[in-house]
């Protein structure tokens, strides 16, 4: 359905931000992972057709929209990661002035936005000033809002940013209902959030793609290479100079440290169950 193909984007006096990625997505979430500064929201805004690429063509239902923007707008939902509201309206309005800006008729825009505040569990507090809402409930408004037209293609920059552990997890419950016929494009430096929403991940290291596939070949990639062994506080900063440590925990007994290395780091090293954040930071070390 959208295909980014050979994208490259260069900003003035800058190292190249994104470098020659090629992803291909159905209906289903893709879940975009890197570290700040890997060129994610580069990525996002060309997807979402805000910025153009230097270089490359993004195709939807195969028609080129770097070209023909409007082809993708129509259909689109975009969250970027600097979404800003007007404090004093409330979201009944500002979701009206949004789906007028869109172009939606007033009689759809009537029906379409209760059942959007329904969704995204803000119908008890639609007729406040979005002034007084707390950083989760913004980011509702802010799927709402990308939701208002029905798009078919879904792009959501950072959205957990801020959020609180309960309201990620409806946010993450949210975004994995939706995926179902659209396509969802999530991108977060939050390793966590994509193992329950999504088995397709994308992870961008200084602007390359570097990995792209399921969660259990993400985590093949550093099977046998995972350790925990616990040292003095003193060594920490010695293990640390040597291997790509994943974890740190203090406790009564010294610091447990989790390391990625290709043999035992230490004949009391224990091997443990890769996980994502293992995986992650394998691939961008
Ligand atoms: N509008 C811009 N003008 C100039 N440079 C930019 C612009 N946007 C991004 N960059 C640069 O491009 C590189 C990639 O940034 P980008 O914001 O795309 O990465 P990111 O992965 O989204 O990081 P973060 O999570 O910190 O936003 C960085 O070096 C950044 O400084």
């Amino acid at each position: 359905m959208l295909e980014l193909v050979e994208l490259t984007k260069d900003y003035r006096n800058k190292p190249r931000a994104v470098d020659d990625v090629t992803l291909r997505l159905e209906a289903g979430v893709l879940g975009l992972l890197g570290p700040n500064g890997a060129g994610k929201s580069s990525l996002m805004r060309i997807a979402a057709t805000v910025t153009r690429p230097t270089r490359g063509r993004v195709l939807f239902d195969g028609v080129d929209v770097v070209a023909r923007p409007d082809v993708l707008r129509r259909t689109l939902g975009y969250l970027p990661q600097d979404f800003g509201v007007h404090p004093h309206l409330t979201a009944v309005e500002f979701l009206s002035y949004l789906a007028a800006v869109k172009g939606l008729s007033r009689r759809s825009a009537r029906r379409r936005i209760p059942e959007l505040l329904e969704l995204v569990n803000l119908s008890a507090a639609a007729k406040r000033p979005l002034g007084g809402y707390s950083g989760g409930m913004l980011r509702r408004v802010g799927i709402a809002q990308a939701l208002l037209a029905d798009p078919r293609v879904i792009v959501v920059d950072e959205p957990t940013a801020g959020l609180d552990p309960q309201e990620r997890v409806r946010f993450r419950t949210l975004l994995s209902d939706l995926a179902s016929d659209k396509v969802v494009v999530l991108s977060t430096h939050i390793v966590s959030d994509l193992e329950t929403v999504t088995d397709d991940i994308a992870v961008l290291a200084g602007g390359r793609l570097v990995h792209r596939g399921s969660l259990d070949r993400l985590l093949g990639a550093v099977a046998g290479q995972v350790w925990e062994m616990t040292v003095a506080p003193a060594d920490v900063a010695r293990v640390q100079a040597g291997h790509v440590v994943t974890r740190l925990i203090r406790t009564s007994s010294g610091v447990r440290v989790r390391v990625l290395a290709p043999s035992p780091p230490s004949p009391r090293a224990e091997p443990a169950t890769p996980d994502i954040e293992d995986a992650y930071l394998g691939l961008v070390r």
